[in-house]
């Protein structure tokens, strides 16, 4: 039977792949989420997951580990989680009427192998009102969410569109992931 570590604290993550009907556990750590500004977007999180992933598989060689990580990009700037309602409110006036990235990287560790991914989405909001703003922050959601917002709650009240993988906004490409689980020879049943 062979083993598989979802490397993640995320509840959304563990939900995604839930869907696909797999069988795992659940292992994360503190890993440090600094990153080098020079990099791209793309480069960022896939080396982050990849950060996530490489900590639970020293620990579990045998197993085959998934680790993911999210940003949101806006004008070139990177948005990660808000440190405060503040920050918060901030990186929605800045999301405020226009379009910006999201970007989800994920690396797969095993005994067969390794895969490393991202998808981009592009998600374009509506324009919003100072009371709307103020209304979502006070909700509690935005705090750990990249970009202080989650598509798939309330949040969807400030999507106007998206292109790309949904679930990757989400936090995790789970077709992509499946795909490449396979690929790398684990079982699915
Ligand atoms: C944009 C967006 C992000 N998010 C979430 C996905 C991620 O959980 C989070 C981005 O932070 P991450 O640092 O990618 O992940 P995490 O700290 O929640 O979990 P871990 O590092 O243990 O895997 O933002 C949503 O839930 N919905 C959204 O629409």
């Amino acid at each position: 039977m062979q083993n598989l570590i979802l490397a993640s604290s995320s509840p959304r993550r563990k939900e995604l792949l839930e869907n696909l009907r797999l069988t795992f556990t659940i292992s994360s750590s503190e890993v440090d989420e600094s990153f080098d500004p020079t990099l791209s977007p793309e480069d960022v999180v896939m080396d982050l997951a990849e950060r996530k992933a490489k900590v639970i598989f020293k620990e579990n060689p045998e197993a085959f580990v998934i680790g993911s990580d999210t940003i949101v990009v806006a004008d070139g700037q990177v948005l990660g989680k808000p440190k405060d309602e503040a920050n918060a409110k901030r990186m929605l006036e800045k999301l405020s009427g226009r379009k910006h990235d999201v970007y989800t990287g994920v690396s797969i560790l095993s005994p067969n192998g390794t895969s490393r991914f991202y998808e981009r989405t592009e998600v374009w909001f509506w324009e919003l009102t100072d009371e709307e703003i103020n209304f979502y922050v006070q909700s509690g959601e935005p705090l750990d969410k990249a970009g202080a917002y989650g598509i798939q709650q309330l949040g969807s009240m400030l999507v106007k569109k998206i292109s790309g993988d949904y679930f990757a906004v989400v936090g995790l490409p789970s077709s992509k992931t499946y795909r490449e689980l396979k690929r790398l020879g684990y079982q699915l049943s």
